[in-house]
């Protein structure tokens, strides 16, 4: 099944804790999408079903005007429910079963985070659509992350999945000081959490982070204008 490409750019993670409160996300997704995001996946590890579907439909609205994707984190049975992409870890869903239940349009991602674990991928007849490779550097979001890949780490799995035709975009410890060096591996994108959701002012702190920043016009909403005190 061919899913079209996405533009995995600039990749946020949502976190209801740093974002003070899950009713805060689409919020600031809203933000972030102003400055340069182009994936979402809405991640909550604390919230039951019932409020995570409120976030993610809440992060939804925001989203989907601005052609933004929105991506489930873990729980496939809800991305199935409303036809959304889906992304699972080593210790998640099997991708077979997740393919199973989604059916074939939705686009599923998949953490890789060793030589080895790219080894069993590229073993598989079921491919994701996108790799998570990381953690990049060391990281205080995810408290089990395994070891960190460093920027030689992350180019060698990068360059294995694109010789392999797979999308992969790098996860982990990543901030604007360190993005350059990972935009320069041959990853596809680049995933962020604190930098986004812990920042004063979401959206400046995703303009800086984007590869190609949005340009403002004339026609720009005024909502995703800078303020004055920006220009
Ligand atoms: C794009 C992306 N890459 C990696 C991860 C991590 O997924 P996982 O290993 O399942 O860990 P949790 O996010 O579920 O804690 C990700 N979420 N997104
Ligand atoms: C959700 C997640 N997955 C990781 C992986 O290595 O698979 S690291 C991570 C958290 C990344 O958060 P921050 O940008 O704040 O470091
Ligand atoms: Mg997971």
């Amino acid at each position: 099944m061919s899913r079209p490409p996405l533009d995995f750019g600039l990749y946020l993670v949502t976190d209801s804790v740093q974002a003070g409160g899950w009713q805060n996300v689409a919020g600031i997704v809203e933000q972030a999408i102003a400055g340069g995001v182009t994936v979402v996946q809405v991640r909550d590890k604390h919230a039951d079903d019932a409020t995570f579907t409120q976030l993610l439909l809440s992060v939804a609205e925001v989203a989907r005007p601005h052609g933004v994707d929105v991506v489930v984190n873990d729980r496939v049975h809800i991305a199935a429910r409303f036809g959304f992409d889906v992304h699972i870890g080593q210790d998640d869903m099997p991708l077979h079963q997740a393919r199973e239940l989604l059916g074939p349009s939705p686009r599923i991602g998949l953490s890789v985070g060793s030589e080895a674990e790219l080894d069993a991928v590229l073993d598989t007849t079921i491919r994701p659509d996108v790799l998570g490779l990381g953690p990049v550097f060391a990281t205080s979001t995810k408290l089990d992350a395994g070891a960190s890949l460093g920027i030689t780490g992350l180019q060698k799995l990068a360059r294995r999945a694109a010789q392999n035709s797979l999308a992969s975009v790098a996860i982990g410890g990543i901030t604007s000081s360190n993005i350059n060096a990972v935009r320069q591996t041959t990853v596809d994108g680049v995933c962020v959490v604190s930098a986004i959701m812990s920042a004063e002012n979401p959206r400046l702190a995703a303009l800086t982070l984007s590869a190609h920043p949005p340009q403002v016009t004339s026609h720009t909403p005024s909502s995703f204008a800078p303020s004055p005190k920006e220009k």
